[in-house]
């Protein structure tokens, strides 16, 4: 399949019933939420405390410049480092206190950095979304496999799944690094810059998926680096500065022009295209 050929029900593809959908009883377990959250970024002193849920439907997008500490906030509510102040919860229990594998039943996460270090075809690493899921020193099972084949599919991975991971481009990397948390079937999806080497189609291509998984009741947060991107796809901008100061809100109320000038120091030119107000650098 096509990623241009969308599923008619979500999760069907993984052979799963569809999260609780948004709107309609929305599963409250899928709730992420942070209180009085301050990140520690070495040598920094305490920026805005952080108060906010990523609510099942939502799309969060970070924007800030590179080292205003997005990646440390999306490894904070990860539960992957400690909070210098404050608590990030799930489903009101504290990230730090769920094990490890259960959180990993419910929580994905797209890393920035690429570990590439042992060599493994591309099914086999897309499998690893299914460990959480094992009992211990179990092997997948054919319905993991079907997993991962589907969701490598809907990453047009299909054709590569006995390639090994070192001979893939930076694109299908990426690609391959998003189809091995599908196949993990978070409710909760962290994404540290998803789209990062992807051509414009396959950029546009995974935020939809993004947006299917936020439809069918996932929670979703984005680290981003693109601007208008975020104004498409996200309901919820987080703008954080590198002297810590930070806000949140709405994506309608958040992308000010005058307030992501101040962020990049870059002057930018707006205009409204189809509904969406879409910015430009000045040169
Ligand atoms: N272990 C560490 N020791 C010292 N400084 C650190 C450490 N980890 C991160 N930092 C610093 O914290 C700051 C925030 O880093 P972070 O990766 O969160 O930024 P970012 O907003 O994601 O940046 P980018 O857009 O470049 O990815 C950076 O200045 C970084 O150098």
């Amino acid at each position: 399949m096509s990623i241009w050929q969308q599923p008619s029900e979500a999760h069907t593809p993984w052979g799963g019933a569809p999260h609780c959908p948004a709107g309609s009883g929305a599963d409250p377990t899928v709730r992420l939420s942070c209180k009085e959250l301050i990140t520690d970024i070495p040598e920094r002193p305490d920026g805005n405390p952080l108060n906010f849920s990523i609510e099942p439907g939502q799309i969060w997008g970070v924007l800030g410049p590179n080292g205003a500490g997005k990646s440390t906030l999306l490894h904070t509510l990860a539960g992957l480092r400690k909070a210098r102040h404050g608590s990030v919860k799930i489903a009101e229990v504290d990230i730090q206190r769920w094990r490890r594998k259960r959180l990993a039943q419910r929580l994905g996460v797209v890393f920035q950095e690429r570990q590439d270090d042992f060599p493994a075809t591309v099914l086999e690493t897309a499998l690893i979304g299914r460990h959480p899921f094992l009992p211990p020193l179990s092997m997948e099972r054919g319905d993991d496999v079907s997993v991962a084949r589907q969701a490598l599919e809907r990453l047009e991975l299909d054709g590569l799944e006995q390639r090994l991971v070192s001979t893939l481009s930076g694109g299908e990397r990426q690609r391959l690094t998003i189809a091995t948390v599908l196949t993990q079937n978070p409710r909760l999806w962290l994404a540290d810059e998803p789209t990062n080497h992807l051509d414009l189609r396959h950029q546009v291509a995974v935020m939809a998926l993004l947006a299917e998984q936020a439809a069918s009741g996932c929670g979703v947060f984005l680290c981003l680096h693109d601007i208008n991107l975020a104004a498409r796809w996200c309901s919820h901008i987080l703008l954080l500065y590198p002297d810590g100061r930070a806000c949140w809100g709405e994506t309608q109320s958040m992308l000010e022009k005058s307030a992501l000038e101040q962020l990049y120091t870059q002057p930018l030119d707006s205009a409204w295209v189809n509904g969406t107000r879409v910015f430009a650098p000045v040169a």
